[in-house]
């Protein structure tokens, strides 16, 4: 039988793997723009922080050429002497990155710390950006290297010093090697990168480029990333966290497959049930030694919204466990009250209505409230309600209990020792409690007919249950010759599919019309 408080909470498998797909995408989606975000902040700021420190270097060293403008600035306009000409050699051995320098006029070179320059003709001043600088490949001393020009004049007169490029080479070098990143020296038009190659043509594409200008020198530092795809980019990146949040996702979605799986809270079920009045009472006919209906046990069933019949065997553990049997049984009084209600009439007189309760209902007097109100439209015992307690589950004996015995005996209640033969109960135990009915477990009705010593129980708990004025009911009758044989030692009572298999109430109906 399909167990409902098994099922679980999401029952159909595509059901539960679109769900838990649902929930694998939204994870990596939302990490994925978490990450992009991440990835564009972390690029930009890289590139901007790389960009400032190189800018500062590289004017650092540019403005090595500053200070031939101050030591030497006086001199300009003067004859070029040996020793304006020596000066001009210790500025340039003093100045860590420059070549060297010279003083023009009208564009021609006529004094300078390289004499062989002497003579030689500068480039216009529209050639230099902003005037003031140039950047050019060595194509004489030092072959392919890259030079800084840079010049001042006033007048037709002016310095002319030269920087060797390739500090700055080196410190794109140094940089590029060690972040990842892609930094140029530009100048106007012209631009180098680490190889020390000057270019005259458009930058390389980059992507997350930072652009910042000289605040003293007309350059501009150029730094970016290698140009991929978004995902390469990321995974660049982020390979680590990327790894982590798939796996993460991965072991998080399959929890939550698994939770769906699983079986919701049987307490949780059967509480939605019992709201939803789907533990319904069936009926299962008593008869008399004359095979005539005398009683009935109530049984309850779980019809679940689909119509699927339970048997009690597979929730009545859970809900005994839980607490919900007390409610659950009140549930079915009121229908049982208005069923024997309507069938007052044909109900045989001193008929016994057998109930099962347990433990928990011995915690307070709510029973006896709940039997009152169930007994008071049956005046005169026109019916008589039972209270089975299973042998099996004990009930200690306390003022509690006694008060709770005392009352239900004086609303004229029953109470019957159910599956008599299978637990404890003692000759103390039963007066105690005042028990009526002893009802002898089928397990033992089964062996009538056989040699065995459970057989001979049978005998004994019929013979003890005469002198202690109980009468018995034998449970699970199943054949013309358990009947016989336990008619034949005076058991009052007979239940058993041999007469009546428990079923609903409305089918119930036609037992009492066919003993009328
Ligand atoms: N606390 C409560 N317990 C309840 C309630 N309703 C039922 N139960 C207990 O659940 C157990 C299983 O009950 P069920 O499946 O209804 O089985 C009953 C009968 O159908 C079955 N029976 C009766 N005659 C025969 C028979 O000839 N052969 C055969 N194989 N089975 C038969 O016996 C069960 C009745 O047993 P008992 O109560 O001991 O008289 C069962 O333990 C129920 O007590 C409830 O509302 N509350």
């Amino acid at each position: 039988m399909n167990n409902p408080l098994l099922r679980p909470i999401i029952g159909n498998i595509y059901k539960r793997l679109f769900i838990t797909f649902l929930l694998f995408t939204a994870l990596i989606g939302s990490s994925f723009t978490l990450l992009h975000h991440q990835l564009r902040q972390s690029m930009r700021e890289n590139t901007a922080d790389v960009a400032q420190q190189l800018l500062i270097k590289t004017e650092n060293i540019l403005n090595h050429s500053e200070s031939t403008y101050l030591t030497m600035g006086d001199f300009l306009g003067k004859p070029c002497s040996k020793q304006i000409i020596e000066n001009m050699q210790n500025v340039v051995a003093e100045g860590l990155y420059l070549r060297n320098t010279s003083f023009f006029q009208h564009g021609k070179i006529y004094c300078s710390s390289a004499p062989e320059a002497i003579g030689l003709e500068i480039r216009s001043a529209d050639k230099f950006t902003a005037q003031r600088m140039l950047l050019f490949t060595d194509r004489f001393v030092t072959k392919g290297v890259p030079l800084f020009a840079t010049r001042l004049d006033k007048n037709g007169l002016g310095i002319v010093s030269i920087i060797d490029g390739r500090y700055l080479q080196n410190m794109l070098e140094i940089n590029n090697s060690n972040t990842k990143l892609f930094s140029y020296l530009k100048v106007g038009s012209s631009w180098i990168e680490n190889s020390g190659e000057s270019h005259n043509t458009a930058l390389p594409e980059l992507d997350f480029v930072t652009t910042v200008h000289g605040r003293t020198m007309p350059v501009e530092i150029v730094v970016g990333v290698k140009p991929m795809t978004w995902w390469q980019h990321l995974w660049a990146e982020y390979w680590l966290g990327i790894s982590s949040v798939v796996l993460a996702s991965l072991i998080f979605s399959a929890f939550i497959y698994l939770l769906l799986a699983r079986p919701r809270s049987v307490k949780k079920v059967l509480n939605h049930a019992l709201k939803r009045g789907e533990f319904v009472p069936w009926l299962q006919g008593i008869v008399d030694k004359h095979g005539n209906l005398c009683g009935a046990e109530v049984l309850m069933r779980w019809q679940t919204s689909s119509g699927e019949i339970i048997n009690p065997d597979i929730f009545i553990p859970a809900a005994e466990k839980s607490g919900l049997i007390v409610p659950m049984t009140t549930s079915m009084l009121p229908e049982l009250q208005r069923y024997f209600l309507q069938q007052r009439a044909l109900i045989p007189s001193g008929f016994v209505l057998s109930l099962n309760i347990c433990k928990l209902h011995f915690q307070n007097l709510g029973l006896v409230d709940e039997c009152r109100e169930f007994l008071k439209v049956f005046p005169e015992q026109s019916l008589v309600l039972c209270l089975e307690i299973t042998e099996r589950e004990l009930i200690e004996q306390t003022s509690l209990t006694d008060l709770l015995l005392k009352q239900l005996d004086e609303i004229g209640v029953k109470i019957a020792i159910d599956d008599f033969g299978t637990g404890h109960a003692s000759f103390n135990y039963m007066r105690s409690f005042k028990v009526d009915f002893i009802k002898i477990d089928r397990a033992f009705i089964n062996t009538i007919g056989s040699a065995s010593i459970s057989a001979s129980l049978v005998d004994i708990i019929i013979d003890m249950a005469a002198k202690l004025g109980m009468e018995v009911v034998a449970e699970g009758v199943e054949s013309g010759a358990q009947a016989e044989y336990l008619i034949a030692h005076n058991v009052a009572k007979l239940q058993g599919f041999y007469y009546h298999k428990p079923v609903p109430l409305a089918l119930f109906s036609a037992k009492f019309k066919h003993y009328q």
